[in-house]
This record gives C-alpha cells, sequence and structure tokens, in this order.
C-alpha cells in the first residue's frame, strides 16, 4: 500500500523533498512486508523457516551499509522475548567503524550547526510525522524487540512522536537572558551547538528514549553517532529510513549497533565526540564517567537507575480517594513490566491503612496487570534470570509473595530452561507482577534496582519514618507520594531525594521540565532549557552600552 505523502505544511516549503537516494538495504524488505503484526509475523516465521534471521546493518553518511566489523562475522544475537527466538543479528561495530560513523558526523556538523532554527524545525516536524505515519510498524517491531506489549508500544510511539514536535516548536521559541550592568554594559547569552555527540540508549524504552535524545540533538544544531542497546536494535534501524525520508543531511545523525564494551566504549571515548547523553544502569554510567574523564571538557549527561519509594499515606485511601491511590501504586510498579526507571518499586503505606491497602492493591493488580495481556515479557534471558534471582533471594529472606511467581522464583538460578511461571503456552522470558511483604529493611531485594515487576510493600509510623524510608536508597531518581493533605504534600515532597517527585499522580511528563536524577541516579537533566544546556555551549556577551 503507497504510503500518502506527509501533507504537514512546513513539509511542503523549503524541505528537497526529493529523499536521499537508497542502496537496497534489509531495510527495503521490513519496510514494504512487514508493517504490521500479521505482516511481521509472516516475516519472521519465513526467515526462521529459512534460516535466515535478519541482519541489521548500521545507518551511516546517510545509507544503510554492513560494517567492515560484521563482513569480520562479529554478530550479537537478538532475541523475541515472548518466545525467546533468535530473530536478528545485530553488528558489533568495531572501533574502526565506530570512527568512521563519528568523522560523518564531524563531517556534517558544520553545514547543519548554520542550518537556521525555522529549517531545523521543519525537518524535525518531518521526522515526527513520518513518525506517525508508521506508527503501527514501529510500535509492532518494537514490541517483538522488546517484550512489551503492542498496546504500551503504541503509546511509547506516540511519545516519540512528541519528542519530535516538542523540540520543533521550542526551538521557535527559544528565549536568551539579556542584562544590563548599571547602564554601562549589556549582557546577553550567545549559544551555540556543542559539536558532535554520542546517544546512547537503553532496552526499556528504546524508541522513546532514543528520540528522547535525538530531537534536542537535531534542535540545537548537533550531529550525532547515536547507539540502541544491543538486546533492542529494531526501532533505532527503522529510525534510519525515517530519516532518509526526511531528507536529513547525510552524516547528521549515524546510527550503529553494537554492546557497550566494545561498541559504546569506542563511542564515548573518541575525541572528536563533544558530548555523551546516556540512560542506562549507573554501573554503566560510572564506566562512561571514568573513560572521559580526562576530556574534561566533554558534555555529560547521564540519566541512570532508580530504586524509587512510593508513599501512601493514610488520608489518600479514604474512600473517596483510594481508586486513584490503588491505580496509581499499581501504575507506579508495573508500568512496562517494571522496566522504567521511574517506577515506584517501593510501597510504604502509613500502617492504620496498611492492610488495607495490600488487599485493595493485590486484588486490583491480580485484575488489571495480567500476564500476556497487559504485562509483556522481560527483555532478556540475563534481565529474567537477574529478576529471578532477586525473587529467589526475596523467598531466603523470609519475604511473604502476596502475588506473583512464587514456585517458580524458588528455582535454582542455573535451571537453564527457560520455566515458563505464567499460564503462557509460549516459552519466553515471562514473570507475574509480584507483590513482596514482610521483606527486611536489610534484604537486597529493598536495595538494589531489580527493574522488573516486583515491588515490595512496607509500613510507616509517621512522616518523619516516611521521609526516612523513602531516602535510604543510594538512588535519587522519581517519587510518588500519595496525600489528600495540601500541605503536606509540599511538606513531605520537598524532603525528598529525588530529582522528580509525583503528587497523586505518576509519569506526568511536561517536556520542559528538568528530567534526572540526584545521588547514583545520575548527572545533569534534560528537557527544555535542561536539553539546551546539554547541547550548546554559551558564551555571555558583554557590550557596551551606548
Ligand atoms: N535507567 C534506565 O532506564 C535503565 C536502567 N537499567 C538498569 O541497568 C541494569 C543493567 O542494564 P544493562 O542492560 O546492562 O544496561 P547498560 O546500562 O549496560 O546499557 C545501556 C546502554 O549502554 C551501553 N553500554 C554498556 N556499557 C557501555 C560502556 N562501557 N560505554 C558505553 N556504552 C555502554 C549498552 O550497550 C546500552 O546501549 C539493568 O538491570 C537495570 O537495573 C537498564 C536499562 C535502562
Ligand atoms: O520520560 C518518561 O516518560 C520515561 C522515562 C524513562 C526513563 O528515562 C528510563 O526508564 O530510563
Amino acid at each position: 500500500m503507497e504510503r500518502e505523502k506527509s501533507t504537514h505544511p512546513a513539509v511542503m516549503t523549503s524541505i528537497e523533498d526529493s529523499p536521499v537516494p537508497r542502496k537496497i538495504s534489509p531495510i527495503d524488505e521490513i519496510w514494504t512486508n512487514a508493517h504490521s503484526l500479521k505482516t511481521a509475523t509472516t516475516f519472521l516465521k519465513d526467515r526462521s523457516d529459512s534460516h535466515t534471521p535478519l541482519h541489521l546493518q548500521n545507518f551511516v553518511s546517510g545509507d544503510f551499509t554492513p560494517t567492515v566489523s560484521s563482513s569480520a562475522g562479529s554478530w550479537i544475537d537478538s532475541f523475541n522475548p515472548k518466545t525467546g527466538a533468535l530473530f536478528a543479528k545485530v553488528p558489533c561495530t568495531q572501533p574502526d567503524d565506530v570512527e568512521a560513523a563519528v568523522q560523518a558526523a564531524k563531517a556534517a556538523f558544520p553545514a547543519w550547526a548554520k542550518t537556521s532554527r525555522v529549517e531545523r524545525s521543519q525537518y524535525l516536524q518531518r521526522i515526527s510525522d513520518l513518525i506517525k505515519l508508521d506508527r503501527e510498524k514501529f510500535a509492532v517491531w518494537e514490541s517483538i524487540d522488546q517484550g512489551k506489549t503492542l498496546e504500551r508500544a503504541r503509546i511509547e510511539v506516540d511519545r516519540a512522536v512528541a519528542n519530535f514536535s516538542y523540540f520543533a516548536t521550542y526551538i521557535l521559541h527559544e528565549q536568551t537572558a539579556a542584562r544590563m550592568i548599571d547602564g554601562v554594559a549589556l549582557t546577553y547569552e550567545h549559544r551555540s551547538p556543542a559539536g558532535v555527540f554520542a546517544l546512547i540508549s537503553p532496552w526499556n524504552m528504546p524508541l522513546y528514549l532514543l528520540t528522547w535524545k535525538l530531537a534536542p540533538c537535531l534542535a540545537f544544531g548537533c550531529t550525532a553517532v547515536a547507539k540502541p542497546s544491543e538486546i533492542t536494535s529494531m526501532s533505532a534501524f527503522l529510525l534510519g529510513r525515517v530519516f532518509q525520508e526526511a531528507g536529513l543531511p547525510r552524516g547528521v545523525i549515524n546510527i550503529i549497533f553494537g554492546d557497550g564494551p566494545t561498541t559504546g566504549a569506542a563511542l564515548v571515548a573518541s575525541p572528536l565526540v563533544n558530548g555523551v547523553s546516556f540512560t542506562g544502569g549507573t554501573e554503566t554510567g560510572i564506566a562512561i564517567r571514568q573513560a572521559t574523564a580526562a576530556q574534561i571538557g566533554k558534555h555529560l549527561s547521564l540519566e541512570l537507575g532508580g530504586k524509587n519509594p512510593t508513599l501512601v499515606f493514610s488520608d489518600s485511601m479514604l474512600p473517596e480517594h483510594r481508586d486513584r491511590t490503588i491505580r496509581i501504586a499499581a501504575s507506579a510498579a508495573f508500568e512496562n513490566q517494571g522496566e522504567i526507571c521511574l517506577c515506584g518499586s517501593r510501597i510504604y503505606v502509613e500502617k492504620t491503612m496498611y492492610d488495607d491497602f495490600v488487599r485493595h492493591f493485590t486484588d486490583y493488580v491480580a485484575k488489571t496487570y495480567v500476564l500476556g495481556q497487559t504485562v509483556g515479557a522481560v527483555a532478556s534471558l540475563q534481565h529474567y534470570n537477574k529478576i529471578r534471582g532477586y525473587l529467589q533471594l526475596a523467598a531466603k529472606d523470609g519475604a511473604t509473595f502476596n502475588l506473583g511467581g512464587v514456585p517458580a522464583a524458588l528455582l535454582p538460578p542455573d535451571d537453564d530452561d527457560i520455566t515458563v511461571i505464567s499460564n503462557s503456552e509460549e516459552r519466553g522470558y515471562w514473570i507475574p507482577p509480584t507483590t513482596l511483604t514482610n521483606v527486611p529493611l536489610d534484604s537486597l531485594v529493598l536495595k538494589d534496582e531489580i527493574f522488573g515487576p516486583v515491588v515490595t510493600i512496607s509500613s510507616f509510623q509517621d512522616e518523619q519514618e516516611a521521609v526516612s524510608l523513602a531516602n535510604d536508597s543510594e538512588y535519587g531518581l522519581a517519587a510518588v507520594l500519595l496525600t489528600a493533605d495540601g500541605a503536606r504534600m509540599r511538606r513531605v515532597g520537598e524532603q525528598l531525594e529525588a530529582g522528580m517527585v509525583w503528587v497523586n499522580s505518576w509519569l506526568v511528563r511536561e517536556l520542559g521540565t528538568p528530567f534526572g536524577g540526584m545521588k547514583n541516579s545520575g548527572t545533569g537533566r534534560e528537557g527544555g532549557d535542561s536539553s539546551r544546556d546539554v547541547f550548546t555551549v554559551v558564551r555571555t556577551m558583554h557590550l557596551p552600552s551606548f
């Protein structure tokens, strides 16, 4: 079916409509033959039957090209988390090919940096429109690749669309500060693009989080080499085609695939890279900071792990508020299988309402978050085993399993059979929403980022204890506060060691607000002006006043 050309007004004006001339590559086969769940499933079955898994290709200087490394045979297997089946091969790009991609971004930088805001805004809006046109294709492949439900994937594609359209408008209305020095001089902030960026994204919300970096990077006139997680490379692979269709100048955005130690490490360490925007685990954030320590002027934005508290005060469990409280706490716990850095995995309830909360919460979760329907598979076998290890530890520590994967959780960790712990007939990395009570305060289940469909529910006596428990973590990314008391919203909320605090809501996102964490949850913020600070350099000009 021939897709309608975008009729977005911005598109029909100054942008050259002829797409970048394409070399035929595996992307073409997907683009025409696998654009829905049905056709993608057929595509994968045909590939599986013929033992020819899809081989992804890097997108460098506007073309999909096999890398030297891929011809050297260094490939990474990519699996479908819902079935455990191999479905794609991802090139593990070697340092020489990484450097070639960085060179392409560097070569494209001077011209892109000089484009007008209006032109960059039009490119961003065109990209947004093109992703929207292919919403279902992106959602289907994200769901197959990451394990999330198709419905959840659609939501995240919509968020990716919004990322580009937000920054398309932001740069048209960007303001800068000007000040007078007592009538003697005029000062103002002059900003220019910071240069070439490494954009490194994780496997939990692959498209959404990569576009959260790509959009401001493009908006502020920078060029980039993007590297998605080797566990979930599909949506980045599809994005390359969108950049071609948008007519983005060659080399402005380059997308390479590979792992962290080989590909990612070479990318962040390149002396030609002026900045790194990274989202992922804290350990990796530390490694990146160490690797770039000597390049002291390199911009770093590190959005890392979290172990976020949800505080439930008794007044939020009164009949008029209870449904909202339960819904928010459950959503924060189990959306995207708990694979969101903002998830509320430590629930603390005021003692007087503890039993009431546990009962209503587990009843609601059992009905609302159903494995295989509203809850997907976790992203990889490695992650599945990590989570199962924590469930076994919880059992050893004497936790009570109020809901979820008790029987299989106790299986020995070296059981290499992917034992299905759901009622699904499929094999795969399925872990049911699991709720734990009676978890000892010193248990690693309460300390470590599990990053899956596992939450603990503990109690507190009063506000002081609630704040103390919430802040008793090496992380400080997000927090949820549920109360009907207006004064308490500020009194408690402003004491929480978290970069973002949601009161009687969760994951309500205004893209202009600073997004990021404190303590081991990272360095820097992104979003609106914060993204501008990441992707631009500023010089304060002083003009004599006349
Ligand atoms: N904050 C978040 O959204 C996320 C947090 N996590 C947490 O981190 C833990 C570890 O997850 P991983 O899959 O290992 O994520 P990771 O943090 O290792 O991977 C994230 C990205 O960083 C890249 N990377 C890894 N090592 C690198 C290096 N030395 N230099 C440059 N890039 C590098 C990876 O290839 C991937 O693209 C998870 O179990 C979870 O607890 C994982 C994913 C997302
Ligand atoms: O912005 C959002 O809605 C979610 C962001 C999630 C992350 O940054 C993460 O999981 O790392």
